[in-house]
Parts: C-alpha cells; sequence; structure tokens
C-alpha cells in the first residue's frame, strides 16, 4: 500500500537505527544451505561440489560457498521491518538485487554481529525501492567478514513523494553493483543446471521461511500461479556455476557478486548461466530454459585467474 504524502517521513526514516542483529551458524548449516543451491543436485559424487557438503578426502571443515554470506541478512529481516515514517505491504515484496563483498573466506562455523542500516530509497512511482546495508563481523575477533546490501522492490509503495522530484536517496559509491551490459560476443563457457520441483522447499531451510516460496495459496494472493524460487537461490545456482566452470572450483576467488533479478522463476526449471570475462570482472546472465527468459543478470569480481583458461 502506498503511503499519503503526510504519511512519510523522510527525517524519521533516515534518522531510523536499527537493530543489530546475530547469526550463529556451523557445517551442517553450510551444507544444508549447498544442497539448497543445488550442490551435488545433478551427481552426488560431483568432484568440484562434494566438498561444499562432505569432509571429501578427509578433510578437516566443509568449504563454505561465498553466497552463504547472503544468509547473514536474514534472521529479524525476513518477517519485514518496521519503518519510521514508510509504509509499504511485505506480501508484495521482492527481492530486487544482491550485491556482496566478501573480505575474507568465510569460515565453517562463526557467531557473526551483523551492523545493519539504511543505505537506500527511491520513489519509482508504481513501486519503492529500498536498500538495507549488512556488515557482517566476526564476534570475538571483531573482524569483518563480509559486506551485503540488499535491494527489496516494493510493489505498490511508490508515489509518496513529489511526482516531479521523486525522493532518492544513496549513501555509498554509484559505482557499485552497477546494472551490467551484456556483451554481443559469445560467451566464454555456458553451464546448465535443472532446479528440483521441490527446490525452494529445501532452500527455505537455510532460513528464509517466506511462504511465497512454499504455500500456494499465499503465492496466488502476492500475483504468482505458484510458490516462486528466492532470488537467493537463484543467486547461489548461478555464482556457483561461476566457481565450477571459471575458479576451477574455487570459492575462496570469489571477492565480489552482484546480482538484479528480471524475472521470477519456479521450482523445477532448469537454468542456463552464460559467462564473459572481462579482466577480472565475470560478467553473467541467468535464462531459464524452458521459458527462454532472462531470470538474473550481474557480475562477479575475482581475486585471480587459472592460468588455463
Ligand atoms: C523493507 C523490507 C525489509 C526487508 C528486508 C529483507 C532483506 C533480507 C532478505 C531479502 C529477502 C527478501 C524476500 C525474498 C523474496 C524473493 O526472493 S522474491 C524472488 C526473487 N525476485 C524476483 O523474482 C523478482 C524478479 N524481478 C521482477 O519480477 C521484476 O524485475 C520487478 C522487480 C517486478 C520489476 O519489474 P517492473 O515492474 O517491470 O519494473 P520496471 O518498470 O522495469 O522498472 C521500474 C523501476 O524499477 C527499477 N527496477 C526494475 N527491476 C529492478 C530490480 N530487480 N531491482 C531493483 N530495481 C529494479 C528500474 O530500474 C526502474 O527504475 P528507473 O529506471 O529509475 O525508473
Amino acid at each position: 500500500m502506498a503511503t499519503s504524502d503526510s504519511e512519510f517521513n523522510s527525517d524519521l526514516l533516515l534518522a531510523h537505527k536499527l537493530p543489530e542483529t546475530r547469526y550463529t551458524y556451523n557445517e551442517r548449516d553450510v551444507a544444508i544451505y549447498a544442497l539448497g543451491i543445488g550442490a551435488c543436485g545433478q551427481d552426488a559424487v560431483d568432484s568440484d561440489e562434494l566438498k561444499f557438503v562432505y569432509h571429501r578426502n578427509g578433510q578437516d571443515l566443509i568449504q563454505v560457498l561465498p553466497t552463504f554470506a547472503s544468509l547473514f541478512t536474514l534472521g529479524s529481516l525476513t518477517e519485514g521491518l518496521d519503518l519510521p515514517g514508510f509504509k509499504y505491504d511485505p506480501s508484495l515484496l521482492l527481492h530486487g538485487q544482491q550485491y556482496i563483498e566478501i573480505y575474507r573466506p568465510l569460515p565453517s562455523k562463526a557467531s557473526l554481529i551483523n551492523k545493519v542500516s539504511l543505505a537506500g530509497l527511491q520513489d519509482k512511482g508504481k513501486a519503492a525501492t529500498l536498500e538495507l546495508e549488512t556488515r557482517s563481523y566476526e564476534e570475538g575477533s571483531g573482524e569483518l567478514l563480509c559486506m551485503n546490501r540488499t535491494t527489496v522492490f516494493l510493489r505498490g509503495a511508490g508515489g509518496f513523494s513529489n511526482s516531479s522530484q521523486p525522493f532518492s536517496y544513496k549513501n555509498y559509491p554509484s559505482n557499485q553493483g552497477l546494472a551490467v551490459k551484456i556483451p554481443q560476443r559469445q560467451p566464454l563457457t555456458v553451464c546448465e543446471e535443472r532446479t528440483q520441483p521441490s527446490q525452494a522447499l529445501l532452500y527455505r531451510l537455510s532460513g528464509d521461511y517466506n511462504p511465497l516460496h512454499s504455500d500456494p495459496e499465499f503465492a496466488k494472493l502476492a500475483g504468482f500461479p505458484r510458490p516462486i524460487l528466492h532470488g537467493l537461490c537463484t543467486l547461489g545456482f548461478a555464482i556457483k556455476a561461476i566457481i565450477k566452470c571459471v575458479c576451477k572450483g574455487d570459492p575462496t576467488a570469489v571477492k565480489t557478486i552482484s546480482g538484479r533479478f528480471l524475472t521470477t522463476v519456479f521450482p523445477g526449471e532448469t537454468l542456463i548461466t552464460e559467462m564473459w570475462l572481462e579482466g577480472l570482472r565475470v560478467i553473467y546472465q541467468t535464462k531459464v530454459k524452458e521459458r527462454n527468459k532472462t531470470v538474473l543478470a550481474g557480475y562477479v569480481d575475482i581475486r585471480g585467474l587459472s592460468s588455463s583458461l
């Protein structure tokens, strides 16, 4: 529901402090997440993926995929937020974009303190986009592990400001998380992976219990014929494909991840991720094979390149 002019109060909103959250995880959570984004989903002994779900070859710890960092934004946030001076209908919320910076490889178990802040709000007329930044610090050492910037697309919540000068607030550099231009040439490599009809039911066990992804009646009320896949699940599939095809299976090669969700994905659909290399940047787009629609596009910055590429 859009707020009327009198309800929207930018001073109140921008002064609002969001509470810190705590996120504790262990190897079991790491493995359940990896299964949720399709690790070993096509081949239970996949030599590139077994290490994300099992102590392969006696390895000490299960390895962590970089997109696991996106879970740190969950907790209190998925249930919606009460924001003073701004009203929206949580059932019309869609995930619009995700931007992640990883400062050091994610440990296989940790307890984190998340500092959350409002990073942006734009009045798009029919909708509003709201951005939340989460900085995750390891409890104890206090070391900053990663930063997530989540953009939510709030259908029906726009039109709260003067249409000749729509409200626009952003507190981060404009070159971060920019929309990508997909090269016209053939991709360097392509990865195809089928999601399971139960994919969202498995993925939700990592902590995003929004009924939009599991409840047929709720999905209908939100405007969809059936439950849709979590955006972060699709992102996980795409980045896992990049790690496999470009980073030679090394999850620690990933430095920065950016992705915009362009269309919804339904569990059971096949994802085709196309990748192009520009310096140390991998530009990618993911399509749903059955509908030939691009559902996700973005880039990944990597720390280095294997000599065989
Ligand atoms: C206050 C909330 C707090 C909660 C915070 C929680 C954070 C923690 C976790 C987050 C998890 C949230 C819950 C998860 C939900 C999901 O996973 S939903 C599934 C994944 N998402 C999707 O499936 C969305 C797919 N995309 C679409 O369906 C469409 O792109 C769209 C979002 C509906 C927009 O399409 P459309 O209405 O046609 O927009 P346009 O007319 O093209 O553009 C209008 C302006 O909006 C900008 N824009 C468009 N798309 C996006 C986008 N994806 N992200 C950000 N911004 C977008 C676009 O640039 C236009 O802007 P201007 O150019 O300035 O006009």
